[in-house]
């Protein structure tokens, strides 16, 4: 594609040489550059891209775009005032995706977004649609699961590249607010906007709630002219972003719960499977999802409302609704064999804790075991509110390891122990140990929460040859019944 037709969609400041040079593809960085590529330099969190600049000409990088003044190069130099969204707009346009091929969903929220994307494509598909699916769990193409990617919400260009491969009729994303700050969605329309909810989380990155807000409500600027705001309405932020969505007089705006409720819910019985009345206009409709935790009604709520305005028949959408087979790592229920209940569960934040361990103690817990940790160099401020929630529900607490993201295994431990926890409580640092101490504490009708890490895979080694939370259940249930056997 000629450089020209890539820059006819940016909002640059200067070019340096000509624009009627070939482009062949597009990269951020240096490393992957191939012969014809254009570069775009980011000055990224960690390292200046524009310091790669003659890294990438050398490499063969045909033109380059970045945000500094460096004037002319060997190449052609597009000076541009954010090459974030350069990067983003380029790749829609070297890619052809100006117009939506399929119906775009957004999703954001503090917590839910991937158990909401996982019930809507659940519904769509039950329901004989196609979808394709971004987010933290997995990424899903034309029914193609792709390899993993690092972030929930993938950087622009692979986004773009995977939006030009889908020939599904439907695109549900889980759009972070680190996405949405760093433009790797910019530039796309969306049909439908989600918000779940809102509470604290990534203070480190955005520094308040109020920017934390912010960041979500950026979605919204990118809803199509014609596109549908679907929020839940309850509570100080769901109030809040009800109110500025209509104060950027967002046109389209269905609410679950909240005064002006376009769909309420009412009636949740918690036990499995947990059931519900939804009320719309002047319908009602028995809902029923065969999973636990009451948060899981309000996805499944927000789900309900979406698949209807995307016009599916409500007794469709409540049949698939009561078949939904859960999404691995969210309130994953493994039985113990004393006949304890063990969940493993992806919740990091305070408000998740609550609502996982306010869900055991409503189904009249004996005990509440809870097993988490912390992500090293991550918002350190959610700590000390999560052990006061986790300790307001639970009979015992054991801190251990969560991934370190590069922080020291032994600093970790340091800040771990100071926690206090009396007798209620015990530092286990090796997380499959820590596992293997509430498996063998846990007994007739204890709950065991292992919180935080859900589906992900361990990053570093522990003592027990396992890789995931299930994985180190799973090894200990062996355990259990080989202990039982006898050795000929
Ligand atoms: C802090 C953060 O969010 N960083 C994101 C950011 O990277 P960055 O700006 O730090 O990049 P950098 O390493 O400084 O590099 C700058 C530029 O130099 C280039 N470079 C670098 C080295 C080189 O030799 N040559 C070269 O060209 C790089 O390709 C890049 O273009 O932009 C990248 C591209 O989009 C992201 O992949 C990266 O996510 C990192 C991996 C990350 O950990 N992000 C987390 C915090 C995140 O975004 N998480 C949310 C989910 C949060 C949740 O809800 O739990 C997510 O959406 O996943
Ligand atoms: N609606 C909700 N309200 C509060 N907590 C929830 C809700 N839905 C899920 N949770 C909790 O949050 C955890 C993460 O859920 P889920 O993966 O669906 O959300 P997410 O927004 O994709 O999270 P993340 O951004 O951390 O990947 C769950 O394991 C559960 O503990």
């Amino acid at each position: 594609m000629l450089l020209r037709h890539l820059l006819d969609i940016l909002e640059y400041e200067e070019l340096y040489g000509s624009d009627a040079v070939d482009i062949t593809g597009i990269t951020n960085n240096s490393k992957t550059v191939k012969p014809g590529d254009l570069f775009i330099a980011i000055a990224g969190y960690s390292i200046d891209g524009h310091k790669f600049i003659d890294q990438a000409i050398a490499a063969g990088a045909k033109a380059v775009i970045g945000e500094k003044e460096i004037g002319k190069q060997s190449v052609p130099y597009i000076k541009v005032t954010d090459s974030r969204k350069a990067l983003a707009l380029a790749a829609k346009r070297f890619y052809k995706n100006e117009q939506n091929k399929a119906i775009m969903i957004g999703i954001t929220g503090t917590n839910g977004k991937t158990t909401t994307s996982y019930m809507l494509k659940h519904i769509l598909e039950t329901c004989g649609h196609t979808c394709s699916l971004f987010g933290s769990v997995q990424n899903i193409v034309n029914g193609q699961v792709l390899p993993a990617t690092t972030n929930t919400t993938m950087d622009a260009l692979e986004l773009q590249k995977q939006l030009a491969a889908s020939n599904d009729q439907v695109v549900i994303m889980e759009v972070t607010s680190h996405a949405l700050m760093q433009h790797r969605v910019y530039g796309i329309e969306f049909d439908y906007g989600l918000f779940t909810n809102l509470s604290q989380d990534h203070l480190d990155y955005h520094g308040s709630m109020e920017a934390y807000f912010g960041a979500k409500l950026r979605l919204f600027e990118q809803l199509a002219p014609a596109g549908k705001a679907v929020i839940q309405a309850q509570g100080e932020w769901g109030e809040a972003f009800l109110a500025s969505l209509k104060q950027r007089d967002v046109p389209y705006i269905y609410t679950l719960g909240g005064a002006e409720a376009t769909l309420q819910l009412s009636n949740v019985r918690i036990e499995r499977p947990m059931q519900a009345t939804l009320a719309e206009d002047h319908k009602a409709y028995d809902l029923k999802v065969p999973l636990l935790g009451e948060h899981n009604v309000y996805n499944a709520a927000i789900a309900f409302l979406t698949a209807r305005l995307l016009g599916l028949n409500a007794r469709k959408i409540l049949a698939a609704l009561e078949k939904f087979p859960g999404v691995p790592g969210r309130f994953e229920l493994i039985h113990h064999p004393k006949g304890a209940n063990i969940v493993i569960d992806y919740a990091h934040t305070e408000d998740a804790f609550y609502h996982c361990l306010k869900t055991a103690e409503e189904l009249s817990a004996r005990r509440i075991i809870h097993v988490f940790g912390f992500r090293g160099n991550r918002d350190t401020s959610k700590r000390q509110a999560m052990v006061n929630v986790s300790k307001r529900f639970s009979d015992f607490i054991i801190l251990t390891m969560d991934d370190l993201n590069g922080e020291s295994f032994e600093r970790m431990r340091k800040k771990l122990e100071n926690y206090q926890l009396g007798e209620n409580g015990v530092v286990i640092p090796d997380r499959t140990s820590a596992i293997a101490h509430a498996w063998e504490l846990a007994e007739n009708g204890d709950w065991v929460f292992i919180t935080g890490k859900g589906h992900e895979a361990y990053r570093q080694s522990y003592h027990l040859p396992t890789q995931s939370d299930k994985d180190t259940v799973q090894h200990l249930w062996q355990r259990t019944i080989a202990s039982k056997m006898l050795v000929d």
